[in-house]
């Protein structure tokens, strides 16, 4: 029997209460111009397109920015990107998508340019039917959060949906999403006046990753997680990004945040949320977004000797960044939860740049077995690795008898390798599953506002710190695994590294 077989997907599962739209609906990219949008916006715009997702006779997408160009010149700029690894789509669909891809200059606070975007898409709206039908407007702000109030304001002005039969304006804003908890407060309140809840799409893609969205079912779906799961079991939870890279052409956005603002508060807190939540009461998006909250409010304040900040050797040399930065490209931190399940526990948060891989992982390591009789720790304790990405993966450490006459223990895995198991399925990008959310209304996988705000509280003191100079970041050589302080403080907090043992994708899988 295939795997798709057994797939079962249910209305009740997935569905948000929202029925199928229709209607003209027009994507507009704001910051057309800009890194986001021709790497990540566009291409996911395209994959949408290619799956039928947005029909050429309802859809229309235009770029918005300062940047005097033309169609083409836009056209031009983004073509290269469209494919990416996926070369499956054949060329014709890029010219096609192409023609629907319309750009319009002006800029980020005046009348104008706005005024002039509205009136090019109502010509779309009305060239697209014949009649009078409901306009749905989805406003990506593919820009920095310095410009989203006077942004959020010229849409409010200029170019809501205004058609009397129905469909909505919603705006996608970008993170980070403030810099600490009043700015981001301020910036919330800002846009809160303009648009409401349901309106705002507060993105974080770690939310649209494949395992990350895996992580509600597994744990939930799967009996012999629940007795497991929880601080009599649990020794330690790892949740760690690393990047092969450094700034790379992004020194002075970099600078301004560092990696918690980048990562950390963002990305891996979003993880964390949905390792450590209590379960839901269904898969509604307030049900989820509520146990979120709650979970981030039981966190204790960070202790000092619980971080471990590191800047790689040669981040300064990068002309957009100072001579005398303090900011961290890697950090380990380690919060604590106050609640009956993980009292006790660790969940060590690590990111950094310019380190020996590149990869994310979640990492649950087991306590050891007590009163154990194979006399075996050793050789390691139980994980439950999650790999979120590169080759998407799940597998379980173990200990098994070595076979053969001896009785010996070896460590070995039952292992769930994406691309083996999953053999022929396309694994979508993490903006294009939300960006169709956006469009089909469902904010499940999006960050609330006082998710966001119980996220700043959790990080904003520890940042104050470092950006007042009471802590400095440790160097640390591009390519290792960053400052040896954030080993010791991953052992301190009772992290058995299992010495010897590698887990790699067996060899008979040459599809990899
Ligand atoms: N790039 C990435 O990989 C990721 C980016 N993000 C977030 O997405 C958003 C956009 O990122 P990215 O595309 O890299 O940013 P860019 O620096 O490329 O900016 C996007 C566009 O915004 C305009 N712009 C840039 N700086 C300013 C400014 N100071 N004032 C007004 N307009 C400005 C420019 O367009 P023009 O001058 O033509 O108007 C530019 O092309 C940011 O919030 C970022 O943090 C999030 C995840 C990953
Ligand atoms: O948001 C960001 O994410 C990327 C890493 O994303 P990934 O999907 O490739 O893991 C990171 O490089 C960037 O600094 C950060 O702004």
């Amino acid at each position: 029997m295939g795997s798709s077989e057994w797939s079962h997907r249910s209305d009740s599962f997935w569905s948000n209460d929202n029925v199928a739209e229709t209607g003209c609906l027009s994507i507009i990219v704001l910051g057309a111009s800009g890194d986001l949008a021709k790497k990540k916006t566009f291409p996911a715009l395209f994959h949408l397109y290619c799956q039928g997702f947005l029909p050429p006779n309802e859809v229309h997408i235009f770029g918005y920015a300062r940047t005097k160009i033309s169609d083409d010149e836009l056209r031009n700029r983004i073509r290269g990107y469209l494919l990416g690894e996926r070369s499956s789509s054949p060329t014709e669909d890029v010219s096609e998508f192409l023609k629907l891809v319309k750009y319009v200059s002006g800029s980020y606070d005046s009348a104008e340019g706005f005024q002039l975007l509205d009136k090019e898409i109502a010509m779309h709206e009305i060239s697209k039917s014949s009649q009078e039908v409901s306009s749905r407007r989805l406003f990506y702000l593919a820009l920095p959060p310095s410009v989203y109030p006077s942004v959020c304001r010229m849409i409010r002005k200029y170019c809501m949906n205004e058609s009397d039969l129905g469909g909505w304006t919603r705006v996608v804003v970008e993170k980070p999403f403030g810099k600490d908890l009043d700015s981001a407060e301020l910036l919330s309140s800002q846009i809160g006046e303009l648009f409401d809840e349901p309106q705002i799409y507060r993105i974080d893609h770690y939310l649209g990753k494949e395992l990350v969205q895996n992580l509600l079912v597994l744990r939930f779906a799967n009996r012999f997680f629940l007795p497991l799961w929880n601080r009599d079991n649990i020794d330690n939870v790892q949740i760690v990004f690393r990047e092969d890279f450094g700034t790379e052409g992004r020194g002075g956005y970099f600078d301004e945040y560092g990696i918690i603002r980048d990562i950390i508060q963002n990305h891996l807190l979003q993880v964390f949320c949905l390792v450590a939540m209590e379960k839901p009461v269904s898969l509604k998006p307030e049900h989820i977004r509520d146990e979120k909250v709650k979970v981030l409010q039981s966190v204790l304040p960070i202790k000092d000797e619980e971080v471990v900040l590191g800047q790689y050797e040669g981040y300064r040399d990068d002309p957009t960044v100072p001579d005398y930065s303090n900011t961290p490209t890697f950090a380990t931190v380690i919060l604590r939860i106050h609640n009956e399940r993980w009292e006790g526990v660790p969940f060590i948060l690590k990111a950094g740049k310019a380190l020996n891989s590149r990869k994310a992982e979640i990492r649950v390591q087991f306590k050891d077995v007590p009163g154990d009789i194979f006399k075996c720790e050793k050789q390691g304790r139980n994980e439950f690795v999650i790999r979120l990405q590169p080759s998407e993966a799940m597998y379980m450490k173990l200990t098994v008898k070595q076979p053969g006459l001896e009785m010996s223990t070896v460590q070995s895995e039952l292992d769930l390798s994406y691309k083996q198991r999953y053999q022929g399925v396309t694994i979508p990008e993490a903006y294009e599953r939300l960006i169709l959310d956006t469009i089909r209304g469902d904010q499940q996988h999006f960050v609330r506002r006082d998710e966001l705000k119980a996220a700043w509280e959790i990080f904003t003191p520890l940042l104050h710190r470092i950006d007042n100079g009471e802590m400095k970041p440790t160097p640390y050589q591009q390519g290792s695994r960053g400052p040896t302080e954030a080993d010791e403080l991953s052992a301190k907090a009772s992290y058995v590294q299992t010495h010897g043992y590698i887990w790699a994708l067996p060899p008979y899988r040459n599809l990899l």
